[in-house]
């Protein structure tokens, strides 16, 4: 899909088909059992309380005529006691039903995270994190009460409906048929409100998102907003997406709820034409105890009608969310296991090019007939101006992204015929900007190798020097640190990161090194835990760092898609080339990039 923004919305790609309601409808198997005992507790609350009216009626044909006071005080227990079970009944009704809507809500959030565990860079590229956010949380709740009382509320209401049906039948056939007169009319009216509804509630989805989207973006770039003082400009933007959000929601509210007021009208305008007709009649063919009984069915036979016309309503509110939702389970990841792909065994970290050429967009080569061979051990430094495409190597190297032609080997392996997780779990990959999870520093260590003691955790973070800070921390390796590790210097977690992968003992290392100046005894203690991580593996650095260059093996010099120049430091310099210039040039702010 096309690129989007917090201020555009997204366009569905495939309309919502009804056969996904089947879909929806799966979640609910697992509870199936449940779920039977609550229908069989709805019909017999039901059948509880259609009893009620019945008795009244009794009482006041028969049993009052005759001023028969035993059979009053049986009435009133029987009616006591089918209340008693019709409460019973919904007690167990409305508890069991919250239990399944919670669970339904678990699996179904499990499967769309789960789902977007597993998509590719390139769908997180394409669209801001808070819209992905607002499909995993927000939509997911919206669906939560449709699926679990919707449900079952809607197989009760049509319980309700023929119970009363047949008890309004065996009472008097023509007040019937008088009762179901306006039911065409309800569904005109339904049927007019249902696409004006739907849209409504799609352009309402797409609204949510976008300010999801919007607050997500501006929580993560705090700092650039309060540093350049922008705060003003935000809430300005924040204002107008607020405002869309409430337009969008107001209009969709106010065609929701002209549903409920012309059900409301039809059920009172049928209950007038029973009084209307049934009085004239009374005495003659109709007597007054099935008139009362009568009027109480009417309000029994529309109430689940009310009912169903608002989970109606919901449902078509819901399908706005739940269109989302399976767009988003459908994506097929681009990047996974190939057909008979196998596990790549242990290896030794050989790794070729061959021919290679990749671009992101249709058009425009980052990388183009791009070739080396580098032997297990080596440490690569890859160089080159801005936006050369350094991180798109490594990110290849990993397959984050297929390749568009050409070959890429680990140890004779093609990359794109082995299992991803056998060929990223030989992989340790580090980024610029380390992430820490919230948690303690043990935890994040341990994040490169779970099932890790605490003393090889200690043991991997004293070989990589990260030992020595955190024991000046307040509460050492328990430590809790924020998301993102901001409560750490950015040396801090570039150790971290270090001590993490030295734990993981990856293969091969992929390192984008930082940039940010560091303090020399820091950048002393980085680069001797560095030389140690890089020992015995091979290894891909971003350098930016001119000890780290000079130390490796191999420099690439990549421009203009390609690498323009590839040898060691001396043999590099002695060129005078390219990578002569940018060393000579960036020689004195210590950095090259
Ligand atoms: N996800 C993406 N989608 C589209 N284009 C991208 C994407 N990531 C990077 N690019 C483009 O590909 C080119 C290479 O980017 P890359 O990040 O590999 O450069 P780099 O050499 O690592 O740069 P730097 O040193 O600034 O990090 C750039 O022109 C960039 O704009």
């Amino acid at each position: 899909m096309a690129r989007n923004r917090y201020d555009e919305d997204e366009v569905l790609e495939e309309e919502f088909r009804p056969e996904d309601y089947k879909r929806v409808g799966r979640y609910l198997i697992p509870y199936k059992i449940t779920i039977i005992k609550v229908l069989i507790s709805i019909l017999i609350s039901n059948v509880a309380l259609m009893l009620g009216p019945y008795f009244t009626k009794i009482v006041i044909d028969t049993v009052i005529p005759q001023a028969d006071i035993g059979a009053l005080v049986r009435y009133s227990i029987y009616f006591t006691l089918a209340i008693i079970v019709a409460c019973l009944g919904l007690y167990y009704r409305l508890y069991a039903i919250t239990e399944i809507g919670q669970d339904v809500l678990v699996d179904m959030r499990f499967d769309i995270f789960s789902h977007v565990q597993s998509l590719p860079f390139s769908y997180f590229d394409n669209r801001p994190h808070g819209k992905i956010l607002t499909r995993i949380v927000n939509y997911i709740n919206t669906l939560s009460d449709l699926l679990s009382n919707g449900v079952v509320n809607l197989i009760s209401d049509i319980f309700n409906i023929i119970i009363t049906l047949i008890f309004m039948l065996a009472l008097d056939v023509r007040l019937t048929l008088y009762s179901l007169m306006l039911l065409p009319v309800l569904f005109i009216i339904v049927m007019v409100i249902k696409n004006i509804q739907r849209k409504a509630y799609q352009n309402l989805s797409n609204k949510q998102s976008n300010l999801n989207a919007y607050i997500h973006e501006s929580i993560a770039g705090i700092r650039i907003t309060q540093s350049f003082a922008r705060e003003q400009e935000r809430y300005e933007i924040f204002e107008e997406q607020s405002k869309e959000n409430y337009t969008a929601f107001m209009d969709a509210v106010r065609i929701q709820f002209a549903m409920w007021p012309s059900v409301q009208n039809i059920a009172v305008i049928s209950t007038a034409i029973i009084y209307f007709v049934g009085i004239r009649q009374i005495g003659v063919d109709v007597s007054t105890g099935t008139l009362i009984a009568f009027i109480s069915y009417i309000n029994n036979f529309w109430n689940p009608i009310i009912n169903i016309g608002n989970f109606y309503n919901n449902l078509i509110t819901a399908t706005a969310y739940l269109e989302r939702i399976f767009e988003t389970l459908d994506i097929v990841p681009e990047i996974q296991d190939n057909p008979g792909a196998t596990e790549l065994p242990p290896i030794e970290g050989n790794v070729t090019f061959d021919h290679v050429t990749f671009r992101y967009e249709a058009g425009k080569d980052i990388l183009h007939d791009v070739s080396f061979d580098i032997e297990a051990g080596q440490t690569i430094a890859l160089v080159g101006p801005t936006g050369a495409g350094k991180t798109t190597i490594i990110n290849l190297l990993s397959r984050f992204y297929d390749i568009n032609e050409g070959t890429i080997s680990i140890d004779g392996y093609d990359i794109s015929q082995v299992t991803l997780s056998s060929l990223r779990e030989k992989m340790g990959v580090m980024l610029q900007d380390t992430f820490i999870f919230s948690g303690t520093i043990l935890e994040n260590i341990r994040y490169g190798r779970l099932d890790a003691t605490k003393e090889e955790i200690i043991e991997a973070a004293k070989t990589v020097h990260a030992h020595e800070f955190i024991m000046e921390l307040k509460n050492g390796y328990d430590t809790v640190v924020e998301e993102r590790g901001s409560t750490l210097s950015s040396g801090q977690r570039q150790l971290l990161a270090f001590a993490r992968t030295l734990l993981a003992d990856p293969a091969i290392l992929i390192l984008d090194e930082a940039t940010s100046s560091i303090d020399t005894k820091t950048e002393e203690l980085l680069q001797e835990g560095l030389q140690r991580l890089l020992k015995g593996r091979t290894s891909f650095i971003i350098a930016h760092r001119l000890s780290t260059i000079k130390n490796s093996d191999q420099i690439f010099y990549i421009a203009n898609q390609t690498i323009q120049e590839k040898g060691s430091h001396e043999e590099l310099m002695q060129q005078r080339g390219l990578y002569y210039r940018l060393y000579q040039s960036q020689y004195d702010l210590l950095f090259v990039e």
